[in-house]
């Protein structure tokens, strides 16, 4: 979630003056799109108000009610005059005075948005019109992008390509989406009539033009570029969201203080002709998130921007100037409780808000605050229409509307876009017009009427006060004329609360669904960390066991080698040695057992061992001398010695 600060930005109007010009646009009705059994929209001619009477069904709850805008165009209006009442003052303010322009359709779905913005196969759209009157225009003296540094050119943040470069990169993809392209197609139909008449003059006669396209949409509150490869097939990755921040470089003629937020690493594609022009935008038009609603399919279910970005360069090809012209497809509010058509009703109310603060002059005469900055969409539409380099000129809505369409979401939709509103005189419910129109109205009628209204009031915070306290006793019919018209207003509050209600639960399910998203994309984050960790550890242990048994492999090689490979001299030696050893030992025990039989005796000692002092041991012990006498071995030959001493250590 967009975690920025909101903060109410002042942005100067007055109701004479509002920041988006409203038009309405009512479509010629249809069964499959007439919700409605009577055509509840009525215009007065040469007005530029419409009527809103609610059907025979809801009347008993509803007044009817006045809005104003600032044109009607009429079910049988055509596209060009929309066009150049709407689009084409806009395209000459960017054009000759270099000032950014927005234009966006508003309407409950099935309206007829796309089809103004885009047109069908027999009629153009507005996007369509404004570049071929762009080109037209601009003739020779469109740019060649060749010749133009891209280095120097503004465009902070983008990816800029020409046209085949574009097609070169998107190639790959076009299989996937083609059954998309074919709603779509119409864009590119060369046979569709042309605006012909309509020439934009140029400012001076040596400057060059050249025109960037680039397309994203908002859908759940995010931006996603839709020039990018098509993301139909099953196997298409993750689309990555794009930020809306304050571009990083300063445009150098940007002499405002608020730098312009841009939409960070959108691709800008630029278009040589209209032609090609017309192939970027149906490309793009096909990446669009749709779907069905219960009255249109495909129905857009994403706000889409299409950004026509029109550069001024000198004969040189250095770029002199630049003006934004941003044409906006709002997705169609819808009566649904899915978390997709929450989103668009959220952000629709908060454009429905600042519309509505817009053409509120405020008590104190300062300009309103328009809290613009609340939703990302407000933000998109307000901020690429009113701020930044060279200014804004303004900007225009169309809101799209059928007379026998959805006639509760139709009239909020005027309530909050309309320019003035004016509710006229209440109807009357059956149950109190009857006591009304009796002169003769008992006094228990009047209390009862008063009870009702009394508790109605208290059930909307509403004070009535005591009949009783009047100073002066009032007429029946005044009475009754007073609490009809309490009864009214209570049955306005109600409707009111009843429509913050359901904005509300519009908004509850969208934090529901950003919440259930976070905690996915939370959970998904996790669950991969879990995942490499475990794969981490799984790494290094079997690296260890692979060194363990490596080196228990080599060890054992090492050992089954010394068994191997000993020669056969070794084994020759061992058993030599082992007989030698048994041999000795044999030797020893047969000199033990012969000096054993020799054990020295009285008498036995040799008589020179006597004579050199020494006696004779008992037996078991060492023959010892007298002090002074010569050593043993002195005395005895070897042989007689070691037999002496060994007896006499046994
Ligand atoms: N003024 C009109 N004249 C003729 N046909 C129209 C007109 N307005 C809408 N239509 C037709 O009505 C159908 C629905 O219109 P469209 O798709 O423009 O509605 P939408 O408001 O964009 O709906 P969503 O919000 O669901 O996308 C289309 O087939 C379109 O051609």
């Amino acid at each position: 979630m967009d975690s920025s600060p909101r903060s109410l930005q002042p942005i100067s109007n007055t109701i004479n003056d509002p920041l988006f010009k409203v038009f309405l646009r009512l479509r010629p009705s249809s069964p499959r799109f007439s919700l409605s059994e009577t055509r509840f929209l009525n215009t007065a001619p040469g007005q530029s108000c419409i009527y809103v009477t609610p059907p025979a069904d809801r009347s008993r709850h509803k007044a009817t009610e006045k809005f104003a805008f600032t044109r009607i165009f009429e079910e049988t209006s055509e596209q060009r005059e929309i066009f150049e009442e709407t689009l084409l003052p806009l395209l000459e303010g960017a054009v000759i005075g270099g000032q950014d322009g927005t234009l966006a359709t508003l309407g409950v779905t099935g309206s007829g948005k796309t089809y103004t913005i885009l047109g069908n196969d027999r009629v153009k759209g507005m996007t369509q019109m404004a570049l071929e009157v762009l080109f037209n225009a601009f003739g020779h003296r469109v740019v060649d992008f060749n010749k133009v540094d891209l280095q120097t050119l503004d465009n902070s943040e983008a990816l800029v390509l020409d046209t085949p470069t574009f097609h070169e990169r998107m190639q790959s993809s076009l299989d996937g989406y083609s059954s998309k392209r074919s709603s779509f197609a119409h864009i590119t139909t060369p046979n569709i009539p042309s605006v012909s008449g309509i020439n934009i003059p140029l400012p001076d006669s040596t400057s060059r033009y050249g025109i960037l396209l680039s397309m994203y949409e908002l859908y759940n509150d995010r931006i996603f570029d839709l020039l990018i490869e098509s993301s139909s097939s099953s196997s298409t990755p993750k689309r990555k969201a794009l930020i809306f921040k304050k571009p990083s470089t300063i445009s150098a003629w940007d002499t405002s203080k608020e730098q312009k937020k841009v939409v960070s690493g959108l691709r800008k594609v630029y278009a040589a002709s209209y032609a090609e022009a017309l192939q970027i935008i149906e490309h793009g038009q096909a990446n669009r998130t749709v779907s069905t609603t219960h009255t249109n399919n495909p129905s857009s279910r994403s706000h889409a921007f299409l950004q026509i970005e029109i550069k001024r360069f000198s004969s040189r090809n250095t770029e002199r100037g630049s003006a934004n012209l941003c044409i906006v497809d709002l997705a169609g509010s819808e009566r649904s409780r899915t978390a997709e058509a929450g989103s668009i009703n959220r952000s629709l109310m908060c454009l429905g808000q600042c519309l509505q603060l817009q053409n509120q002059g405020s008590d104190n005469g300062k300009p309103s605050i328009v809290p613009w900055r609340q939703s990302k969409l407000t933000e998109l539409l307000f901020s690429n229409s009113f701020s930044g380099a060279g200014g804004g000129q303004g900007a225009c809505m169309i809101v799209t509307a059928d007379a026998m369409g959805d006639f509760s979401a139709t009239s909020q939709i005027l309530r909050y876009s309309a320019l003035a509103r004016e509710v006229s005189a209440p109807r009357i419910s059956r149950s109190l017009s009857v006591c009304s129109s009796v002169s003769s109205c008992s006094e228990s009628a009047v209390d009862a009427l008063a009870g009702s209204v009394s508790s109605l009031a208290i059930a909307t915070d509403l004070t009535v006060p005591p009949l009783s306290a009047a100073p002066e006793e009032p007429s029946k019919d005044t009475i009754i004329a007073r609490l009809l018209s309490k009864l009214h207003e209570t049955e306005s509050r109600l409707q009111l609360a009843e429509e913050r209600c359901e904005a509300l639960e519009n908004k509850c399910l969208f934090i529901e669904q950003s919440v259930r998203e976070e905690v996915a994309d939370d959970m998904e984050l996790r669950l991969e960390e879990v995942r490499r960790s475990m794969l981490d550890r799984l790494r290094v242990e079997e690296e260890w066991r692979e060194g363990y048994v490596d080196g228990k492999i080599e060890i054992m090689k090492r050992g089954i080698q010394v068994h191997k490979d000993a020669p056969r001299s070794v084994y020759l030696r061992i058993e030599e040695l082992e007989d030698e050893n048994e041999r000795l030992r044999r030797e020893l025990m047969q000199l033990k057992r012969e000096a054993g039989n020799r054990s020295p005796s009285k008498g036995q000692i040799p008589r020179e061992v006597r004579e050199a002092g020494y006696r004779t041991p008992s037996k078991g012990q060492v023959v010892k001398g007298r002090k002074g006498s010569k050593p043993l071995k002195d005395v005895l030959n070897l042989e007689a010695f070691r037999a002496l001493t060994i007896s006499g250590e046994r």
